[in-house]
């Protein structure tokens, strides 16, 4: 296999689950283990962000507000999440657009204030069973990634991190194929060569779904495949750790 050009990702999204437990556990965990390959990211609930030490581990939010500070009950803001020291935002994950009706303009402007605010956005595209079985997978996913390349600059898409994450693979086992995240990989980076060159090259593509430390060495593999988004083995020590370890 050819070496690849992109440094690695492996971003654990914890969704709503973990505690304060978890945060020690994991971090005591990641700071002894020797990932010096690649980029090890947290993305834990809100509540335990300050619980890292980002000394340490790097550290993601799973979404942020599309406003700036002030009176939006609820709501969490980019300046938030870089005040207790995020660097990596996941924003359109397929449970916010399917739970919280997150459009594909929606998350093109979340990116756009990640992006305004120094946060590097990890943004998730990805198509239902039935639009795989339709043979539609590239214009679902080409809708969703042209919604960003609209509102955002050349030199900004080269800070965006995408993640690949087929629905029907999400928390189900039916993990996709090598040869079917290659394929979409591969129709991803091409599709962003049309808006910015130089971002095909050296944006980094990860896969999710339910990746696991036995399946993510040969996921990894694939020349397009930069590295992972990990939901429920994120949440295992060990499991995460030799996911790490496969991409590093
Ligand atoms: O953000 C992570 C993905 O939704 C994958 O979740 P999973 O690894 O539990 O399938």
């Amino acid at each position: 296999m050819a070496a690849k050009i992109r440094r690695p990702i492996v971003a654990g999204n914890w969704k709503m689950n973990g505690n304060l437990s978890l945060v020690k556990t994991m971090q005591d965990a990641l700071a002894q283990s020797q990932l010096d390959n690649m980029d090890t990211v947290v993305c834990p609930p809100f509540t335990l962000l300050s619980g890292f030490d980002t000394q340490q581990i790097k550290l993601g939010a799973q979404n942020l507000s599309v406003y700036p500070n002030g009176a939006h009950t609820g709501e969490i803001s980019a300046a938030m999440l870089q005040d207790v020291g995020c660097q990596y935002v996941i924003l359109g994950h397929s449970e916010r657009r399917a739970e919280q009706f997150e459009s594909n303009e929606l998350v093109a402007d979340k990116v756009k204030v990640a992006l305004t605010a120094g946060l590097q956005p990890i943004v998730c595209v990805g198509e239902p069973l039935e639009v795989r079985q339709s043979g539609k997978v590239f214009d679902y996913v080409a809708a969703q990634l042209d919604a960003v390349t609209q509102v955002i600059s050349q030199q900004d898409l080269l800070e965006v991190v995408v993640a690949y994450e087929p629905i029907w693979a999400i928390g189900t086992g039916n993990t996709a194929t090598p040869e079917q995240v290659q394929e979409v990989h591969a129709f991803i980076r091409n599709h962003l060569g049309k808006s910015c060159q130089e971002a095909a090259a050296k944006i980094r593509i990860l896969y999710g779904g339910s990746v696991n430390a036995a399946n993510a060495a040969q996921i990894f593999a694939q020349p397009d495949v930069d590295g992972g988004l990990i939901g429920g083995a994120s949440l295992k020590v060990e499991d995460f750790l030799a996911i790490c370890q496969a991409a590093n």
